[in-house]
């Protein structure tokens, strides 16, 4: 455990870094981050004693640092700094022993068993063994940063201090190094404080951050309490954003650049939409942000290729997912770039309809298939097979919704089909009660992201509004289409 109290520290009597306190317990990492010049490498420099402290205290178990001598705190305390003193002569294996440099005792050094298996156990630890005999200067620059990482983990102290150890990193090596730290920090109680320019890999691996701004704390907590987009951007002077990583509880930010090049504009219309015997399409110049429970490319994405696919009903298939790959690949269709919907509604069914609103405009396409209507409060009396029967409805706005707005036009635009369904006395067979919808309905919302943000999406709102009427309509237009097709 590291307990820094009111550390100040600098340059000559200079205080760079000022005021600094936190604690790190044993077996936890502290990421520091902040933007150049804040001070995060003299903050290192300071608690590791290459720099003088001018006020406040380090404290190592209890005990201040000022009484370990330079020996002593090396078994305690292992460093690896921004920039190396490189004695490029050196094998890897040599360069990796100065490691062992604070175990070493008596005026002969002797070399233990223990030395030997600590840094044989570094270097296969960072992957850097097979590099043992190599000079140093015939490294990469990456392979030198995972040579350093072994030289500090060969010190096997408790505390490591690592400056940037990510540096020079490709991304599966960075992963490694972390995820070493990390499993040192978990399995065996390593305390780490680390410097990271990387605020996503700082979120993913860190306990606790301690962000720095001009020399000073300006916020400690974990990653949810320091990466606020709003902190963020003051801190770095750069617009960011934070989203959700997708598997682990951890914020991830992203820049939000400012290259007026992404603003061109570009209108939906109808005659953007394709209809073929096999798919409705929307190809667009521009992609369009989507948010959908589509069958390829769901949740949120951007996307420039909307297929509505018509299959035939008996369309019994045990990975969908992979025959939709299968067609998309045979059509030359972007697998990447395309949403995909399925239905067993011909296409010449589909509704499709244009909306002008004070926002902009909204294309709404709707094919409804409702053969296996459902009463969504009934459905669990009933043991069915999958069957085909779905309502697609794809509304495309010419406007820029917040990501709230979304998920309420999702909501507006499925109430709006419920009471289509309602008004064209759409049963559910088995209960004989009004339904809701089919079992296998998808729906998807999608926008250029162009003009003023709009923040909500309900019925309250402009385009809450145009949403419910639209799908409303259009749905009972596809419902009838539907029904006059027998
Ligand atoms: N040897 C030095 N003598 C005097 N001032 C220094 C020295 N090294 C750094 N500084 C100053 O201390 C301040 C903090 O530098 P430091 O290297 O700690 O920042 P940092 O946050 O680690 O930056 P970076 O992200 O660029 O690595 C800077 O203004 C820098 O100019």
């Amino acid at each position: 455990m590291i307990v820094v109290e009111h550390l100040s520290g600098g340059y000559e009597d200079v205080a760079i870094v000022k005021d600094i306190s936190f604690t790190v317990e044993k077996g936890k990492i502290l990421g520091i981050l902040g933007p150049n010049g804040s001070g995060k490498s003299t903050l290192l420099k300071v608690m590791s004693g290459i720099l003088p402290a001018i006020d406040g205290t380090i404290t190592i178990d209890g005990k201040n640092i000022l009484s370990y001598n330079a020996r002593a705190l090396a078994k305690k305390m292992a460093v690896l700094p921004q920039l190396h003193a490189n004695a490029f002569s050196n094998s890897v294996r040599e360069a990796v022993s100065l490691g062992r440099y604070p175990h070493q005792t008596g005026f002969f050094s002797s070399w233990s068993e223990q030395d030997e298996q600590a840094v044989q156990h570094a270097m296969l630890q960072t992957g850097v063994k097979r590099y043992e005999h190599t000079a140093m200067e015939f490294l990469s620059g990456g392979e030198q940063q995972r040579v350093f990482v072994a030289q500090a983990l060969a010190q096997t102290a408790e505390i490591l201090l690592l400056d940037e150890p990510t540096n020079h990193l490709d991304i599966a090596h960075q992963r490694q190094i972390l995820d070493l730290v990390r499993q040192e920090a978990v399995k065996c109680g390593l305390t780490v404080v680390m410097v990271l320019h990387d605020m996503n890999l700082a979120s993913l691996y860190c306990d606790e951050l301690l962000l720095m701004e001009g020399g000073q704390m300006r916020a400690l907590g974990a990653p949810h309490e320091v990466l606020v987009a709003s902190q963020i951007e003051e801190v770095y002077q750069a617009r960011v954003t934070t989203y959700a990583h997708p598997e682990l509880p951890k914020p991830q930010i992203t820049m939000m650049p400012s290259a007026t090049d992404f603003q061109e504009r570009a209108v939906i219309k109808k005659e953007h939409f394709t209809i073929t015997e096999h798919y409705i399409q929307l190809k667009t110049e521009i992609p369009l942000k989507t948010v959908s429970s589509a069958v390829h490319n769901p949740g949120i994405g951007w996307h420039n290729c909307l297929l509505n696919r018509s299959v035939p009903s008996d369309y019994v298939i045990s990975d969908v997912k992979r025959e939709v790959n299968e067609f998309l690949r045979k059509g030359k269709f972007s697998p990447t770039n395309t949403v995909v919907m399925l239905t067993a509604v011909p296409t010449s069914l589909v509704a499709m309809n244009e909306f002008s609103a004070p926002f902009g405009s909204m294309i709404v396409a709707v094919t409804a298939g409702v053969g296996n209507a459902v009463d969504v409060s009934r459905v669990h009396e009933r043991q069915d097979d999958p069957y085909i029967g779905t309502i697609n409805t794809w509304v495309i706005i010419n406007g820029c919704l917040s990501e709230e707005a979304f998920f309420q036009a999702m909501m507006t635009a499925t109430e709006a089909k419920t009471k289509a369904l309602h008004s064209e006395n759409i049963r559910d067979e088995r209960s004989g009660t009004i339904a809701t919808g089919t079992a296998t309905d998808s729906l998807l919302i999608a926008a250029t992201q162009k003009g003023e943000e709009m923040l909500y999406g309900g019925p309250i709102t402009e385009v809450g509004k145009m949403i419910a009427k639209g799908v409303y309509e259009t749905t009972v237009q596809a419902i009838r289409n539907y029904k006059n097709s027998f």
